[in-house]
Order: structure tokens, then sequence, then C-alpha cells
């Protein structure tokens, strides 16, 4: 059973869908905290689910951060619309055990807005990407994607539901995989152990 720490911002709906999934025993793993930066919908979540929360209070919050996961001590760290940059000195504590979900195809589109900058591009294809998280931004090893076609009447709302829509499919798909030991990773390229038939 692996320890999960997940780690949010926003509304929380990727935190949702791992945790219906883990209580469903669909994953061996538990999540045992949730680390936030700002009260959000992922905070009510947890709240109601009595999954314990951490408010990092400080701007520069890698001190704080390092001493709550040093507590937790967690296999996996799931960043899940967790809208802050994570410095090296707590990457380097958690080498190819912290995972991220971004709303494009990368190494299209990195950083903020992304679904803004497929529309304003004119891409006919976009999507979600699962990736291991190194210090630089949204470069880490990719895990997984997912694509969704970007229609003439899309804005920037319309397509983001379409891309969760697949980040709530892949994400708990991903974490199940890591959980059951499942994906490797050689240089940059991640190995993931089919399903037997
Ligand atoms: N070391 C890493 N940390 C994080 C990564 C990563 O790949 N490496 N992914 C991000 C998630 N993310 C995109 O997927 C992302 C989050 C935040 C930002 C950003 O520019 N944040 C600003 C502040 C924005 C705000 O406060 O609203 C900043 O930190 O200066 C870009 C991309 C999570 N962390
Ligand atoms: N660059 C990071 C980024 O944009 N992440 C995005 O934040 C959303 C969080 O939604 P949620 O809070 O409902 O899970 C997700 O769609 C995720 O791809």
């Amino acid at each position: 059973m692996k320890k999960l720490v997940v780690m949010a911002s926003g509304k929380g709906s990727n935190f949702a869908t791992i945790l219906d999934h883990v209580k469903k025993d669909e994953i061996n793993g538990r999540i045992s905290a949730l680390i936030v930066d700002k009260t959000c919908g992922a905070e009510e979540i947890a709240k109601k689910h009595n999954i314990p929360v951490f408010k990092l209070k400080t701007r520069d919050f890698t001190e704080e951060l390092i001493k709550i996961l040093a507590k937790v001590s967690p296999n996996y760290i799931l960043l899940a619309g967790f809208m802050r940059i994570l410095k090296k000195e707590v990457v380097d504590r958690y080498p190819n055990q912290i995972i991220n979900v971004h709303p494009s195809l990368l190494p299209a589109f990195p950083g903020l807005n992304a679904v803004q900058q497929a529309l304003n591009y004119g891409v006919k294809v976009t999507g979600c990407t699962m990736h291991f998280v190194d210090d630089k931004l949204d470069h880490g090893p990719i895990i997984a994607q997912e694509s969704v076609s970007v229609s003439e009447n899309d804005c920037a709302e319309s397509l983001l539901a379409k891309i969760q829509t697949k980040e709530h499919k892949l994400y708990p798909q991903v974490v199940k995989l890591l959980c059951d030991d499942k994906i490797t990773i050689k240089n940059r390229t991640v190995y993931v152990e089919e399903e037997k038939k």
C-alpha cells in the first residue's frame, strides 16, 4: 500500500477523481495528506473526507514543504493543479516520486494558461500530459498523454472541459500503475508494464 500526498491550488477535480478511485480500492495506495498553497476547492474536498490538510503559509514555501513531506513520508507526491514551482531542494529529495498533470501535449505550451496558448496558436489537436517532475518547469520525463480535438467554436472553458475529461481518466490510471510498481524509467524514457491479458 503506497502512501500518497496530493498537492493542489484549485477546484480539486483531479484530486477528487483520484480519491474516488482510492476509495473504491482500485488503487493500491492511500492519500495521507493534501497540501495546498491557498484556500481552494481541493481543501473542502479533503475536509469532507477527513484527509489531513497542510496549508503552506510562506511565499517561499520550500523549507515548510520539506518539513511537511518529511513528516508524512510519502511514496508519491501527486501535483494536481498545484500552481507553484517546486525548487530543486524538494525535487531532489523525491527522485521520480513527484508527478504532475499538465493541460497540453508537452513539450508544447508549457507553463501557465496552456489551454489559451493552444487556442491562440490555432492547433487542431491538444490534450493533457502526465509527467515526472524535475527541477525545471513542465520538463520532466513524460509518462502518458491523451489528445483532444480542437473545434472552431471552442473557447478556453470548453476546451479545458474536454481536456479535463481526459485528465480524469488518465491521472488515476497512472497513479494505479505507479502504486503497482508498473512504471520504470531509463534516462528520459518511461516504460509502462502492460496489463497481462
Ligand atoms: N519543479 C517543478 N515544479 C512544478 C512543475 C514542474 O514541472 N516542475 N509543474 C507545475 C505545474 N504547472 C504546470 O503544469 C505550473 C504551475 C505554476 C506555474 C507558474 O508559473 N507559477 C507561478 C505562480 C503562479 C500563481 O501563483 O498563480 C510561479 O510559481 O511563479 C507554471 C506551471 C507545478 N510545479
Ligand atoms: N500548469 C498547471 C496547470 O495548468 N494544471 C491544470 O490545473 C487544473 C487543475 O484542475 P483541478 O484543480 O480541478 O484538478 C488541471 O486541469 C491541470 O491540468
